[in-house]
């Protein structure tokens, strides 16, 4: 029997799971989110963007890792920012950075039910809750392993467990598919659309086709501002023959970041 997260059970009172205004955020001395509009629901969302674009910038605020510089972000009803209390957003959010800290010697259960309980999960829960996260990524017969032995693709997908294993209302995941063998990049797309039934699910790539195949919605950012936002169809139908790129969705990605450069003058 699958265990009910507190995620769940709270009141979703707030139309968006992730709502921002004028969004700044700082990385060092550089305004790598500058002035981002952007709502979030249900769904997977796949964020794309060139190099520096900002996507990791953004990832770490709705991570709450960082405070924005200015503008409003509210997450799951909560405004984030200021003397916030953010005990209560964090507990519904998994995020996935792209580098991420581990006790070499930890096995990948006690690297799970760590951060299980870094998320101040109920103690009951969190050996279930553990198990059902480290089988969904497919590494049941590596749970006993220590991390220091695992390979990259698996290092990562120890990292998605630790990201779901509190069944969060948001979930980000920055990178995720980078050493994912491409089985297991099949596999991975459908626990995202699996999670993304009833969850927020924000995923950062390059990948194009990873975007197309398990995302519901495309957010592009250049520059630290949303270039675009729609379906995956919508997407692909933004390109020509012109446009640099393999397939019709990759043609449009490049269409609209040589729109968004024009009009901005460069
Ligand atoms: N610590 C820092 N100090 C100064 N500038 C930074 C710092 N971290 C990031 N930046 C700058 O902020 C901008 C956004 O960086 P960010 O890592 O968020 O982009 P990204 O879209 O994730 O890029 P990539 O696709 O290369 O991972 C870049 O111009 C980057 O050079």
């Amino acid at each position: 029997m699958r265990t009910v997260s507190a995620a769940e059970t709270a009141p979703t009172t707030y139309p968006w799971a992730v709502d921002a205004e004028g969004l700044t955020v700082r990385a060092g001395r550089h305004l790598a989110v500058d002035g981002l509009d952007l709502t979030l629901g249900t769904g997977v969302h796949g964020l794309l963007g060139p190099n520096g674009a900002g996507k990791t910038t953004l990832m770490r605020a709705l991570a709450t890792v960082v405070k924005p510089a200015g503008g409003r972000l509210t997450l799951l009803g909560e405004p984030v920012g200021g003397r916030a209390d953010l005990r209560r957003v964090r507990r519904g959010i998994g995020y996935l950075p792209k580098q991420f800290g581990f006790y070499p010697r930890f096995t990948v259960r006690e690297f799970v039910e760590y951060l299980a309980w870094l998320k101040e999960m109920p103690k009951a829960e969190v050996p279930g809750a553990t198990q059902r996260a480290i089988d969904r990524v497919g590494l049941t017969a590596k749970a006993d392993a220590r991390m220091k032995t695992l390979s990259g693709g698996m290092l990562r997908r120890a990292g998605i467990a630790q990201a779901i294993v509190n069944d969060p209302a948001v979930l980000l995941l920055d990178e995720p598919t980078v050493g994912l063998d491409p089985e297991q990049r099949l596999d991975f797309r459908e626990l995202l659309r699996d999670v993304g039934v009833d969850s927020c699910v924000v995923v950062s790539t390059h990948l194009v086709e990873d975007v197309v195949a398990a995302c519901s919605d495309v957010v592009l950012i250049n520059e630290g501002r949303l270039v675009h936002q729609g379906t995956p169809n919508d997407l692909a139908a933004q390109g020509g023959d012109g446009d640099a790129g393999d397939s019709p969705a990759e043609r449009g990605y490049s269409a609209l970041l040589r729109k968004h450069r024009a009009g901005e003058g460069r």
